[in-house]
């Protein structure tokens, strides 16, 4: 499986955002997309979920792009977004069925991937409660478990830590890494740079809806001449720099 950013230029309705965005992640790929705030990140990803379309430029998913065949594209995508959004009149388990009927994913089949999950993220014995009355990172949860339990070829997490106490966290990473072995795609946006840089095995660095650079952390050290250093060494040089030459 492969996502193809290719050429994009994007955003909103008289706010083109994005300009000539171009990136992709192969199969067992885990990207970091990485950018201050505002810089596009989420932007991105509500392009390549077909939240909005796109001014210029093609996002392909294993070739086919969205407006060819949008039912077989977005059943591709496992998406967990920033802030969870749940249905405040389902149970945890009428959650997992709703998942699973919008992605074809027979229910038995989907309640037995969910059991593993549930074990995981320590909600098994919540399957017949409300999900909009759980805390914040049990709402997080419950978007990771619903994500997961379709096993689609490309994971698009928007930043996955926020509000996940350090055991999840842990759990979710160790699940990031088994998708990926697995052979999916992965992309996260996110500010903490230590557990990118870990994890990731390319980087998407986004400047005022631009890619500053992308590749590997060995690419992006050599590329900027900086041996040894650190994801955060590297940003914060790159974006201090790109700042400093704005302003001038
Ligand atoms: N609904 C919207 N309509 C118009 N402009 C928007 C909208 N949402 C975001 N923007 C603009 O798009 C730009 C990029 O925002 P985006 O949310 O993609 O940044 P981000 O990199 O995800 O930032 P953060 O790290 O703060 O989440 C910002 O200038 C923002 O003001």
């Amino acid at each position: 499986m492969t996502l193809e950013v290719k050429q994009l230029t994007g955003g909103y309705f008289g706010n083109p955002v994005l300009s000539d965005v171009s990136f992709n992640i192969e199969s067992g790929e885990l990207v970091g997309l990485i950018g201050l705030n505002g810089a596009g990140k989420s932007t991105t990803i509500q392009e390549i979920i077909g939240l909005l379309t796109p001014y210029s430029g093609t996002i392909e998913l294993d070739g086919l792009t969205l407006q060819e065949d949008l039912e077989a594209y977005r059943k591709k995508i496992g998406f967990i977004p920033e802030t969870p959004s749940l249905y405040e009149e389902l149970t945890l388990r009428e959650h997992i069925e709703l998942t699973a009927l919008a992605y074809g994913v027979d229910v038995e089949l989907a309640m037995e991937r969910a059991g593993v999950l549930l074990d995981t993220f320590r909600l098994s014995d919540k399957l017949d409660w409300f999900p909009v009355n759980f805390s914040k990172g049990m709402k997080q949860k419950v978007m990771i478990i619903c994500a997961f339990l379709t096993e689609p070829s490309l994971y698009i997490i928007d930043e996955p830590f926020m509000g996940l106490d350090p055991l999840a966290i842990q759990d979710l990473i160790d699940l990031m890494v088994k998708m990926k072995n697995d052979g999916a795609s992965i992309l996260m946006s996110t500010h903490i740079l230590s557990t990118a840089e870990k994890f990731c095995d390319k980087f998407v660095v986004l400047h005022e809806g631009k890619v500053l650079v992308a590749g590997t952390l060995a690419e992006l050290q050599s590329k900027f001449d900086m041996p040894g250093a650190s994801l955060d060494e590297i940003y914060l040089t790159l974006t201090k720099q790109e700042v400093a030459e704005h302003h001038e």
